[in-house]
This record gives C-alpha cells, sequence and structure tokens, in this order.
C-alpha cells in the first residue's frame, strides 16, 4: 500500500479562488478592496521568492498589494515608523514583517508594533493570546493550512493521537493550539525529547516542523498515519544543483503512511492560501462586515 499524496498546490489554488470570489462580493457590495502590506528587510534570494509569489497571490486574488523594501542596514526605528504608517493607513487591511530579521531588529518589538487586526500572520502577543484561549483570532498561515490538509483525508481530527515535532513560536506552538482545538491529543516534541522514533510510531497524525532535512524515516510512521511535512531544506541535489526537501525522507514515508504531504507542493503554497484567506477577514473585520466561512 501506498500513502495518498495530500496535493496542496490544488487544494490551495481552491482556496485562493474561493478567497478572490469573496473579495470581488466585498467590493461590489460594500465597496471595499483588502490590500497586503509586505516588509521586506535586506536581501535573500528565498526570501524575495516567497515576497513575488505573495504579492503575486494577492494580485490574483484582486486584493491591492504595497511592497515595502528596505536596506538590510535600516535602523529599527526606521521599520517601526514604517509599521505606524501601515497601521494607520486605512487601504492596509494587513501586514507581514518577513522574517528572519537582520541582527540589529528585535523582531518581537516589531511584531508587537503591529495593529493585532492588520496582524494577518498571527505571531502578535494579542492574536497568540486569544488563540491559546479559544477566541477568535487571526491564526497563523502555516499552522493553519498544515490543518486544512490533514482535514481534507480525516475531517475530524477529535481522538487522535497528534505529535508535533518543532516547538517555534511560527509553526509548532501555534499547530500544537490548533490541534488542541480540534480535540486531538497534542505532544510537542523538540530536541531534548527522549526516543522521538518510539514516539513518533504511536501518531496517527504526524506534523514535522524542525527544519532538518529527511529526519523523519520511514520506519518512525505508524502504519496508516497522516503525516504533514512543513520542513523547506535546500539540500546539493544532482549536477551541483540544489533541491527542496522536507523533514521527511518522503520516499520511505511514502510507503507506510496513509496519507503525506509533500515538499514542494504540500504545506508552503497553502501557507500563501492562508495569507490570502487572512487579509480577506481582517479586511472584513476592519469594515463591520460579516467574514465568509471558508
Ligand atoms: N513573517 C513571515 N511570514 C511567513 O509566512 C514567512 C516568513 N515570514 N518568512 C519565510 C517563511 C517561509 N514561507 C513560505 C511560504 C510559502 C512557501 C511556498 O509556497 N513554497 C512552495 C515552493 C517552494 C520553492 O520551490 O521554493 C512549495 O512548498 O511548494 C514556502 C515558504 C513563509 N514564511
Amino acid at each position: 500500500m501506498t500513502a495518498t499524496i495530500i496535493d496542496g498546490k490544488t487544494i490551495a489554488a481552491e482556496l485562493r479562488g474561493k478567497v478572490a470570489f469573496e473579495v470581488a462580493q466585498l467590493k461590489r457590495e460594500h465597496g471595499v478592496t483588502p490590500g497586503l502590506a509586505v516588509v521586506l528587510v535586506g536581501q535573500n534570494a528565498a526570501s524575495e521568492v516567497y515576497v513575488r509569489s505573495k504579492s503575486k497571490a494577492v494580485v490574483e486574488a484582486g486584493m491591492t498589494p504595497s511592497d515595502h523594501k528596505l536596506p538590510e542596514t535600516v535602523s529599527e526605528a526606521e521599520l517601526l515608523a514604517l509599521i505606524d504608517k501601515l497601521n494607520k493607513n486605512k487601504a492596509v487591511s494587513g501586514i507581514l514583517v518577513q522574517l528572519p530579521l537582520p541582527p540589529q531588529i528585535d523582531p518581537q518589538k516589531v511584531i508587537a508594533a503591529i495593529d493585532p487586526a492588520k496582524d494577518v500572520d498571527g505571531f502578535h502577543p494579542v492574536n497568540v493570546g486569544r488563540l491559546s484561549l479559544g477566541l477568535p483570532a487571526l491564526v497563523p498561515c502555516t499552522p493553519s493550512g498544515c490543518i486544512m490538509l490533514a482535514k481534507m483525508v480525516w475531517p475530524s481530527l477529535a481522538g487522535l493521537d497528534a505529535l508535533v515535532i518543532g516547538r517555534s513560536n511560527i509553526v509548532g506552538k501555534p499547530v500544537a493550539q490548533l490541534l488542541l482545538a480540534e480535540n486531538a491529543t497534542v505532544t510537542v516534541a523538540h530536541s531534548k525529547t527522549k526516543d522521538l522514533p518510539a514516539l513518533a510510531r504511536r501518531a496517527d497524525l504526524l506534523i514535522a516542523a524542525i527544519g532538518k532535512a529527511e529526519l523523519v524515516r520511514g520506519d518512525w510512521v505508524k502504519p496508516g498515519a497522516i503525516v504533514i511535512d512543513v520542513g523547506i531544506n535546500r539540500v546539493a541535489g544532482d549536477g551541483g544543483k540544489s533541491r527542496i526537501v522536507g523533514d521527511v525522507a518522503f520516499d520511505e514515508a511514502v510507503k507506510v503512511a496513509g496519507a503525506i504531504t509533500p515538499v514542494p507542493g504540500g504545506v508552503g503554497p497553502m501557507t500563501i492560501a492562508c495569507l490570502m484567506l487572512n487579509t480577506l477577514r481582517a479586511a472584513c473585520a476592519q469594515n463591520g462586515v460579516k467574514a465568509p466561512r471558508l
């Protein structure tokens, strides 16, 4: 038996299509066009690729992009001044400051400066707190995408033994909160966890978000489990070219799992689609419009 491959690319395209439909309606009925501001500090080839694909998705969804490129040497004060301007700009529904930031800038200070209502990354302490309290919040995009992909193959996660490998503020912790909200039984593993392979073999749902290329081997996977691979690791490929692999050894895991996401074409595209959804939701909330159920 070989696993169902969860096609994140197609599922993300469908979600972006639904967002575009709702954006058109929001414009028609309320005269509101959502806008997303993306702030990129410095020149990082990978970050520039992400920022470009975000802007493209924003335009395709009928929303207004505004890209802000700041030099690597920009001061924290200058970045905070830009955020203040974006917070006050009514045409800007969502603000995303691309991470990581250069060392002279404290990312927590920057995140805390974003208006929580415009925090489409869901990284502001207000949104983090609201998520953990089970209150409506802007939820981080990659974690939302993981849950949506898992539910495509297993609509109720209630009672599943879920293992999250990785405890970052960006993925591990928020995805654990979302899994709890889905009534899964959640374990969060990390670099100090004892006997990770044995723990992994007990998981009905395994979410790998540690950023270590192909750490999760085929024999770590419980037969029939759902495997969601958040990793994006660039490794040396054939002929001196680099290629992208996940945190899961796909070729091994696909033989054991019930369903698995590929890299690329899994969680990554869902991250962008969920960012579009968050921007739409933020625009609705800022304009007193009931957000669509998507
Ligand atoms: N404030 C902030 N928010 C973020 O959400 C954020 C960030 N900073 N910093 C960088 C990471 C990375 N990230 C990705 C988004 C989409 C893909 C994506 O679409 N990947 C495709 C293509 C991969 C490729 O070919 O490069 C895929 O997996 O199929 C990947 C990675 C968002 N991030």
